[in-house]
């Protein structure tokens, strides 16, 4: 399945009845099982897109459709965000599985695919632990199984690791590639972080402000398992390089704002 991004623009109307052009002829697909990375310095309109694509915001003009799924199927979406909202009073099984008891699962089921997803994300023996009990990384874990618990036909992730010390925040980007190397799920990233987008992404979308719009798509030729070994350093220097000078003067501009 492709999800298809057509001319997407995005307006809002902010606290003083002034309008705000927040995205601007945005034209992008994201292609089955590809991992596409927004970039882009705060305020570009990676979120709204985000949301956009998720359908959790309208577009003002333009379309975001699925192509390939049965007509009168709706697309199935996994959701993660930088702030888990894990329900404090389920526990890690009953959490993961909840988007499968939305949809009316069977008992044997939500067994089934908690237990599998759970062992996925590493977090096996933890099923009846609460959210309290649980670290940051740990609570991510739990958030990206019950995304993946539904078997979507797109993830959507929007800085998901960046509440997180710098160290839990490498080793869970190792293991998304893990996780998405056995799923292959068609997922759309956001970060403002480049180097993360050049270790996970097949292709990295560079957005730039004031509106926010398209700057760049750029494919990394790399492969997908172990970028950061030595013999792609430079490679993968190369690109982050190139994406930073793409965004650096927003960047420097968007620090003025804030
Ligand atoms: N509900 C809203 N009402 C008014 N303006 C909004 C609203 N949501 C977003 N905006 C504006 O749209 C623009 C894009 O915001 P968005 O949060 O999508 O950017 P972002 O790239 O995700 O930023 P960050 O990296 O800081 O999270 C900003 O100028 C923001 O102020």
């Amino acid at each position: 399945m492709k999800i298809v991004i057509e001319n997407v623009e995005k307006r809002f109307t902010d606290s003083k009845k002034n309008e705000v052009l927040a995205l601007e002829d945005i034209n992008f697909t994201i292609n089955e099982q590809e991992f596409v990375v927004l970039v882009g310095p705060s305020g570009c309109g990676k979120s709204t897109l985000l949301n956009i694509v998720g359908g959790l915001l309208s577009p003002s003009k333009g379309q975001v459709y699925f192509e390939g799924t049965e007509e009168d199927k709706e697309p199935t979406l996994g959701i993660v965000f930088q702030e888990i909202a894990l329900f404090p009073w389920r526990s890690v099984f009953e959490n993961v599985t909840f988007g499968l008891e939305e949809r009316g699962a069977s008992k044997a089921e939500r067994a089934e695919k908690g237990k599998h997803y759970i062992d996925m994300v590493g977090l096996t023996g933890f099923e009846n632990a609460y959210p309290k009990q649980l670290s940051g990384g740990m609570k991510q874990r739990a958030g990206i199984a019950r995304a993946l618990a539904v078997e979507p036909d797109l993830l959507l992730m929007d800085e998901p690791f960046s509440a997180l010390d710098a160290q839990t925040r490498t080793i869970m980007q190792e293991e998304l590639l893990t996780i998405w190397n056995r799923t292959k799920l068609s997922t759309l990233y956001v970060t403002h972080n480049i180097q993360e987008a050049v270790y996970l992404a097949d292709r990295v979308i560079v957005l730039s402000r004031h509106p926010g719009h398209i700057k760049k798509i750029i494919p990394i030729d790399l492969p997908k398992i172990g970028r950061d070994q030595d013999q792609y350093r430079a490679q993968f220097e190369k690109y982050a390089d190139e994406i930073w000078q793409l965004i650096r003067h927003d960047a420097e501009e968007a620090l003025k704002e804030a």
